[in-house]
Order: C-alpha cells, then structure tokens, then sequence
C-alpha cells in the first residue's frame, strides 16, 4: 500500500453543460481528517461520490486504498463507510434493529454481530437509546447512530458529507472529539462541510469553489499566509467607511462585525499609515492589523478573481 489513502488527477464530472467537478488533483494522507469547504453546489458531495466510486467521472483518474476508480469500485465499497447528507437509516426501526439490519448486511456472523453493536452503543453514547426508534430519536442522536452504522464494519476510510448540518453546536463538538478517536485509531476521514469553525479543525483542508479546487493545505498555514492582509477598524461611521474602503482597489472586502470593520486587503501592508491613507479624511478612526481568521481565508480565495463586494 502506497503512503496516500486518496490520490486523484485531473478529476473532472461533467452534467450535461455544467462542470461541477473540475480538473481536481488531491493526494489525502492515511489517518488524516481532511476537509472539504466549500459553499453550497461547489462539488463536495460530487467529488466525493467519485471517490467513494458512486459516481463515474467524466475525466481523470482517482485511486482510494490502492482500488483503481471506478473500475474497482466494487471492493473498495466493502472497506469504506458513507455517511450521507440526508438521514438513511429506517425511522421506524429502533436503535439496535437499525445497526442489526446493517450488520447483516455488511455480512458480520452472529456473535461478530453482537459484539460490535455492543460496543457501538457504548462508544457513541447509544445504550440508553438502543430501543428507540430512529423517527423519534433528536438531530444529534440520530447523527451518532448514522455515524455508528457507518463504522459498523470497521471501514479503513470514511467519507461524510455535511454530517453535523442538523446539529446543535455542543453536539458538534462532540461529534468531533469523536472523529479525532476514529482518525487516532488509523482512520482516514473525509468530511465535507461549509462551517469554518470544523473546516478548521481538519489536517487539511481544500476549499472548492464552482467545481474548481481553489487551495488546500493545512488549515493554520492557508490563514498564516495572509499575514499583514486584515485590518480591524474602530470609529464612527463604519458604514460610509466601508463604501469608501470598497472603491480602492487595495481592498479585496470589508465586513462588519458588529463595532468593528474587518478589512481584507489583496496585498499585505507593513505600515498601517499607508493603509489609513484609504480611508475618508477622519482622524479619529482607530486602525490594528488582526490575525485572518479562516473566512478570511474563504473570502481570499473565493472572491481573489472578482471586484471587490
Ligand atoms: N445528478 C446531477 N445532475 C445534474 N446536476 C447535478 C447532479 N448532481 C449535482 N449536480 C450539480 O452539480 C453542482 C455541484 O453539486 P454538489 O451537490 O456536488 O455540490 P455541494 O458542494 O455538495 O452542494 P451542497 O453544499 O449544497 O450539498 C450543482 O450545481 C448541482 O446542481
């Protein structure tokens, strides 16, 4: 087996006109948790469908665990688990029955069966909901028990798409921690997700624009590299401030956030009186370089090619 859990090339999916997936080259480290951020309809959940082998690519090639896609497809679905958007277990089913009916599925034996739900339950805090149906069971709750089946059969990569959409934030975090488990026990994890905050828990990330793989890299390294681009601004009259800001062409955007106007510029500034010179004619505007946060990051690369909004 080679050092890369996923490796594509040139990886490109075509719908009748529309590209979306566009010439992607990725190369995904085993035990990683690597993202996918990205707004919605950018690719995510097509890409990883050509990763999973679910969906054949128009062009390039890509290769998960050593299995060649999408000619392999078959075997590799037997080693990876698939945690989907949508909620895909039976609501009618209690907990247990859901994981049962699963289990046989992926052919585990009886006592094989056992075991394993048995310590599903345990690890993902379910015993006390092992007999309730899945329709009655919370946002969190039921997001457990799907990532519960989707583990069921020890997968060695697992994808999940927007798996906390539903989720309430104490129970993302939990699901997390969770997640850092299964990547420290050797588990590649692929995770989609358009939440900055889990973007930047991930190794690394890749942030995908209009099918297009615009950067990736580890997420503190993308947001070191924007060092001296942000500026914090403070004062009266933030809104004319920010109309004015947006004619320069020194400024990629300017966001309010709350008494404050976070200025992303396109290149860095060393002095903060060059920067002040953009301003309207006021003195009493008080200006700091602040550390770009990973929606800086997003900002930079989803908006670098466009006028600035
Ligand atoms: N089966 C399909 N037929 C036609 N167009 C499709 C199909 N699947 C996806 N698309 C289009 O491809 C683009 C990318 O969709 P995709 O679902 O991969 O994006 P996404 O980033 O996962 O979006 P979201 O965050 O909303 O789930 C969209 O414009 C979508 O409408």
């Amino acid at each position: 087996m080679t050092d890369a859990a996923i490796v594509a090339n040139g990886l490109t999916r075509r719908f009748g006109d529309l590209v979306a997936v566009n010439d992607v080259d990725l190369e995904i480290a085993h035990g990683q948790i690597y993202g996918f951020l990205g707004p919605n309809g950018s690719g995510k959940t097509t890409l990883i469908r050509m990763l999973c082998g679910l969906l054949t690519p128009s062009a390039g090639t890509a290769r998960a665990l050593d299995f060649q896609l999408p000619e392999q497809a078959e075997p590799l679905r037997r080693r990876i688990g698939y945690m989907t958007q949508k909620f895909s277990l039976f609501d009618d089913l209690s907990c247990k029955e859901n994981l049962n009916f699963l289990a046989r599925i992926y052919g585990l034996d009886n006592s094989q069966r056992q075991m394993r739900i048995t310590t599903l339950l345990n690890q993902f805090n379910l015993e006390p909901l092992s007999s309730r149906q899945a329709g009655a069971m919370s946002g969190g709750q039921r997001q457990r028990l799907a990532l519960a089946a989707a583990t069921l059969h020890e997968p060695e990569l697992l994808f999940l798409d927007e798996p906390t959409s539903a989720v309430d934030p104490q129970n993302r975090r939990d699901f997390w921690e969770t997640l850092f488990d299964l990547s420290e026990a050797g588990t590649t994890l692929l995770v989609s997700t358009h939440y900055m905050d889990e973007a930047e828990r991930c190794h690394q990330l890749a942030i995908l624009d209009n099918g297009n793989l615009k950067t990736q890299g580890v997420p503190a390294d993308l947001m070191g590299a924007l060092k001296g681009r942000v500026i914090d601004v403070q004062g009266d009259g933030l809104r004319a401030v920010r109309q004015q800001l947006m004619t320069s062409n020194e400024v990629l955007s300017a966001a309010q956030q709350g008494d404050r106007l976070r200025v992303l510029l396109k290149k860095p500034v060393q002095d903060i009186g060059v920067f002040k010179q953009w301003l309207p004619g006021d003195q009493t505007l008080h200006c700091e370089p602040a550390k770009a946060t990973l929606e800086d990051v997003f900002v930079e690369t989803t908006q670098a090619d466009e006028t600035p909004c």
